[in-house]
């Protein structure tokens, strides 16, 4: 049965193309500009590059490359995968009952009729995975077509490539029950009904040659709503009959982005052949896992010591003494590493000294297979390699940037009084002279990026416009879309963010101690990404003294001088920010997020000063960072809301503070979402139905817009969707304190959608407003 394992490997790779192609592949075909054919056909180019990079790089044994092509996301291919369709989806089965590739993207995008699978962020990363929905009576088959042609695009390759698929633990943990369930039924429940599917595929995978496979299971590192002693009966007895199979793959099991804690004996006793653990900030004892896996049955320990999710290099000298210390087989990374951009030499506008401190995919495949040559072959076999890392780390700390004494000298004056502003009802008076109506309608600050926009941008790189001719047209965009606003009769106006490319990324080139990317994208969900910038230094506003010049103000005042309506400043949150860039981690978040806060909040202060009133600071990403143990999480909340609150507290009362949160639950936060101390807040919440208000506590007495429209699909929603909506919302919220407004930006939008659905929300809002008038 066992074949021996690789002695280098990684346990995910990016799959979105070098150069984005899957994206532009997908997106043609979405806008039916393409067949599948072609689609498949960049597909297998992705798959087959990849193969060959790796090989390259030094993954040269069989199974050491996991075969995790997704055209959009790994849950919902498991979803794909054992066909498990909620019943509101029924009419997406293919004529053999199954998920095809079209019926895959309709469980991802929704259709005219159905609004998606839920979208939700895949532990405490940045990327969002599309929850399943299993109900009693879901029914399951296996289709093993995906999984077929992955297999078959390796062998092509000439690669003997390990499939990588969801653990069912993990996937029935992510699920959520479908509408209509009872009460006391959790997707776990459905656990027995499952295994009979993943043995099936383990019988197929052995006929097929295959001879390991990798199930993924990082829901096990992280707190449940199950006991962890329910946890390790599970895992006894799932893990337990799949190693009692006489025909089967060896089993590799990875927990990445956890420690598993007390799940850790049960999986190495559970006979699974290899259990990949992230050793990277997860805290394991070192003697521990020595002792644990040095016994006769354990696993082999496939150590991940080489950070998926970063982008820093390798402390070569470290990891080889953790490898050596733990009683390694094998060296991996961390997690995935579709966390990370591809290939660091593509950025060649880098500034020579930071590159030499980074490592990106390409990189960090060749850090693991170092790696174990030096675990295999000894120390000295690296010996020059791992001089040239320590002398890498050394020169950074060394670095002015890294630290500036005029920065950190400013945040040892914070007072206690810098995160407190008066009482809400305080700020609601000095903030009436506003008069905004009842249930105010806003939306979310950026509007579509057209392809005209696009074009300008990319003229100003190619250099056919100067600075100053873009941000004329961009001044003509930003009046265009303060005009259209207008029209459809919306009462809080934004500017659009035309002169924004990125939310964090224009912060990352308006602030020193930032280094944006060129090639660096990500995949956030589907064919979205985003690129994250560096933050490798102090941090404060660009050009002269401690505080630097204002960036945002120009765009505002001008925004501001074409309405008499209220036009918000725009500014993305402290945490986000970290959230979203390659952070530093030479020092704690904390410290680093002081020194953000600090340079947004004499940003605001100079918005305020040229007239603004209402000002947003968007913290989407509050929920992402938060730690994935229950014990871990009272300081993540204290430092992050901390943060938030010394970038806006320094305000008049007269000055209105929205946030703006997204792309997460937020029910089990809702109390640091108060302390945030917002004047209002808006919150995404259309796809889950506005589930979240019934945790909004009595006491919460500010602004809140759920939203109420999901702008990740081009669906436009109805008038009486909309009005169903607000009525829901206003069992729970009272009208004075309820906003109008869709769940996020419009920016991956188109006008037509735009229009129509802006018309629906304000038609809505009207029909709202004059049935609590009449009621009134
Ligand atoms: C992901 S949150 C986005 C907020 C931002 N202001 C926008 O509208 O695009
Ligand atoms: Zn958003």
């Amino acid at each position: 049965m066992t074949t021996v394992f690789p002695t280098a490997t990684i346990t995910g790779y990016p799959r979105i193309g070098a150069r984005r192609e899957l994206k532009r592949a997908v997106e043609a075909y979405w806008a039916g500009k393409s067949n599948q054919n072609e689609l498949k056909q960049t597909a297998q180019k992705i798959q087959q590059d990849a193969y060959r990079t790796l090989t390259e790089r030094g993954l040269t044994d069989d199974y050491a490359i996991p075969a995790d092509f997704s055209f959009y996301d790994q849950v919902l291919d498991t979803t794909r995968l054992f066909t498990a369709l909620p019943a509101r989806f029924e009419s997406v089965r293919d004529d053999s009952g199954l998920i095809d590739l079209d019926g895959y993207f309709a469980l991802a995008r929704g259709t005219e009729h159905l609004p998606p699978l839920e979208l939700t962020k895949w532990f405490d990363t940045n990327y969002h995975y599309l929850v399943p929905e299993i109900g009693p009576a879901t029914g399951f088959t296996l289709n093993t077509e995906a999984l077929d042609d992955l297999l078959a695009a390796a062998e092509a390759a000439g690669t003997s490539a390990r499939p990588s698929i969801t653990g069912p633990l993990t996937y029935l943990l992510l699920a959520k029950a479908e509408d209509g369930s009872p009460a006391d039924f959790a997707p776990l429940d459905r656990l027995a009904d499952l295994l009979p599917l993943y043995r099936e595929l383990l019988a197929h995978l052995a006929s097929r040659g295959v001879r390991w496979v990798q199930f993924n299971e990082p829901a096990l590192g992280a707190d449940q709503a199950v006991s962890e002693a329910e946890l390790v009966q599970l895992i006894e007895k799932t893990y337990g009959e799949f190693t009692q199979l006489s025909d089967r793959p060896s089993l590799l099991v990875t927990s990445p982005y956890g420690n598993l804690t007390g799940l850790l004996e049960p999986l190495v006793t559970s006979g699974v052949e290899a259990l990949h653990l992230d050793l990277v900030s997860t805290g394991y004892d070192q003697d521990a896992l020595a002792r644990l896996f040095g016994g006769d049955s354990a696993p082999l320990l496939v150590a991940g010591v080489v950070n998926g999710r970063n982008i820093w290099r390798n402390d070569l000298a470290a990891s080889l003494h953790t490898l050596q210390a733990v009683g390694a087989a094998s060296v991996s990374t961390s997690t995935s590493l579709q966390h990370v951009p591809y290939d660091l030499d593509l950025e060649t506008g880098l500034d020579q000294k930071l590159t030499s401190w980074l490592a990106f995919a390409h990189q960090k495949v060749s850090e693991v297979a170092l790696l174990a040559r030096g675990l295999a072959e000894g120390p000295e076999a690296i010996a020059t390699e791992v001089e040239q890392a320590k002398a890498a780390l050394a020169a950074r700390a060394q670095s002015s940037g890294v630290n500036d004494p005029c920065i950190r000298e400013r945040t040892l004056s914070i007072t206690p009084e810098n995160y407190e502003r008066p009482s809400a009802r305080v700020r609601q008076q000095a903030q009436e002279d506003l008069n905004l109506p009842l249930l105010p309608t806003t939306t979310i600050g950026s509007f579509p990026q057209t392809g005209h926009i696009r074009s300008l941008r990319a003229d100003y790189r190619k250099g056919a416009l100067t600075r100053e001719e873009l941000d004329t047209h961009l001044r003509e965009e930003i009046r265009c879309v303060i005009d259209f606003q207008e029209r459809l009769g919306l009462d809080v106006l934004v500017h659009g963010e035309a002169e924004r490319n990125d939310m964090v990324q224009y912060f990352a080139e308006n602030f020193d101690g930032f280094a944006p990317t060129e090639h660096g994208w990500v995949q956030s969900y589907g064919s979205r990404c985003t690129r994250p910038s560096i933050l490798w230094g102090d941090v404060k506003r660009s050009g002269a003294g401690t505080r630097g010049e204002a960036f945002t103000v120009p765009w505002i005042s001008f925004a501001q001088q074409q309405t008499d309506k209220p036009v918000k400043g725009m500014l993305t949150g402290p945490v986000t920010i970290l959230a979203w860039s390659f952070v530093r981690d030479d020092q704690p978040l904390a410290a680093t997020a002081t020194q953000v806060a600090l340079a947004l909040a004499d940003e605001i202060a100079d918005l305020e000063a040229a007239g603004t009133r209402i000002i947003q600071v968007d913290e989407p990403a509050l929920r992402e960072l938060l730690p994935l143990r229950a014990e871990d999480q009272a300081a993540y909340l204290d430092w992050s809301v901390g943060a938030f609150r010394l970038a806006t507290s320094q305000v008049a009362d007269s000055t209105q503070i929205h946030t703006h949160l997204c792309y997460s639950e937020f029910n089990e936060i809702f109390g640091a979402i108060d302390a945030l101390n917002a004047d209002v807040t808006s919150i995404e919440a259309a796809r889950s139905r506005l589930e979240l208000l019934a945790d909004v506590p009595e006491s919460f007495d500010r602004g809140i817009g759920p939203g109420v429209w999901d702008i990740h699909s081009p669906r436009v929603p109805q008038v009486d969707e909309i009005e169903k909506l607000l009525a829901t919302a206003l069992e729970h919220i009272p009208a004075r304190q309820l906003w109008v407004n869709p769940d996020c930006g419009l920016k991956t939008r188109a006008y037509k959608e735009t229009k129509a659905s802006i018309e629906s929300l304000v038609a809505a809002t009207e029909a709202v407003r004059a049935s609590l008038n009449v009621a009134v």
